[in-house]
């Protein structure tokens, strides 16, 4: 069952265009990553589907209605980023109790063993917390409050590697023990990858690429041998990335354009390695001839 559905959606700020036509559909309990470059989309879109914005055409449903300051679908949804904020003066304690009063499905015992674990003080006020704890209480918010569809826009943004490590894992076992749609944008997708189902990839406003994990991975891989012997195979397919020393070929290729077998490249000294899901998101995002080191030169 889809719970969100884009049609041909746009959003422009001024001239700029955020988001081009974006057409895509999201099933219900499954972990997502959004991922895309800086400025890619990645937050005009969860904006969209959590209602905070209108796009400039198009059509966006979430729970099958329109989301745009809708008490009805804002009820079964969080949006946890860096500027969610609370009031001035309640502390800790108190905004959890706010939050077991809002939402049907809180877990108030999980919070504060979750807090209590990241070593959060809940007599302190939300505005008094370091960045890293910042996240760590509104990643704790948004995982306790079950709601149907969970948005974390960049939740790990300021935590240490070890508290990020043990989140990734706290969401895992909260969507296990309750599944829900999560929605999650990060730009450690590799620290990600482990607990997404499906990938969302945007560039310059479009989705590039939309597909279950494994799928999106094996979309390009790296081919390496004798250059005469890659020359024919490249002349055949996309080519992302090649570099050529003494002779040996190294290339990024898409897969889908390669017709060949795995024998066959052994044959001719082909060597053949999958790239992980980060790998795969820089090669499909990355602008052509790009290379920080021409800037020097
Ligand atoms: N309120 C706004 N006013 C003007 N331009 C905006 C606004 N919000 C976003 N944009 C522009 O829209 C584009 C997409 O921004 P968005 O925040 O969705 O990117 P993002 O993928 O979330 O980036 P990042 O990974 O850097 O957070 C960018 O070019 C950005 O400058």
């Amino acid at each position: 069952m889809n719970i969100i559905q884009c049609e041909d959606l746009s959003k422009s700020f001024g001239r700029r265009n955020a988001l081009q036509h974006v057409t895509c559909a999201i099933d219900a309990e499954k972990i997502i990553g959004i991922i895309g470059r800086n400025g890619a989309g990645k937050s005009t879109i969860l904006n969209i589907i959590a209602g905070y914005i209108k796009p400039t055409s198009g059509s966006c449903k979430v729970f099958n209605e329109n989301p745009f300051n809708n008490i009805q679908t804002a009820a079964n949804m969080i949006f946890i980023d860096d500027r969610l904020s609370f009031s001035d003066y309640l502390s800790l304690e108190e905004i959890l109790k706010f939050g077991a009063d809002f939402y049907p499905n809180w877990q108030s015992e999980l919070a504060y063993r979750m807090l209590d674990y990241a070593g959060l003080d809940l007599t302190a006020k939300h505005q008094q917390l370091s960045k890293g704890q910042l996240a760590t209480f509104n990643l704790v918010y948004g995982l306790v409050s079950r709601c149907a569809l969970t948005i974390l826009d960049e939740p790990m943004n300021g935590m240490d590697e070890a508290i990020r490590t043990d989140f990734y894992r706290a969401i895992l076992k909260e969507y296990l023990a309750f599944p829900r749609t999560i929605l999650i944008t990060s730009h450690h997708l590799q620290e990600m990858e482990s607990i997404l189902e499906e990938i969302l990839l945007i560039d310059k406003g479009s989705i590039i690429a939309h597909a279950p994990l494994d799928e999106f991975k094996e979309q390009l891989i790296s081919l390496s041998g004798p250059s005469d012997a890659l020359a024919d195979l490249l002349s055949e397919t996309e080519v992302y990335a090649q570099t050529i020393v003494a002779g040996m070929t190294s290339a990024i290729v898409d897969t889908s354009k390669l017709f060949v077998s795995e024998d066959l490249l052994r044959s001719k000294g082909i060597t053949l390695s999958h790239l992980t899901a980060s790998e795969v998101c820089k090669y499909l995002t990355s602008k052509e001839g790009s290379d920080i080191d021409a800037i020097f030169d």
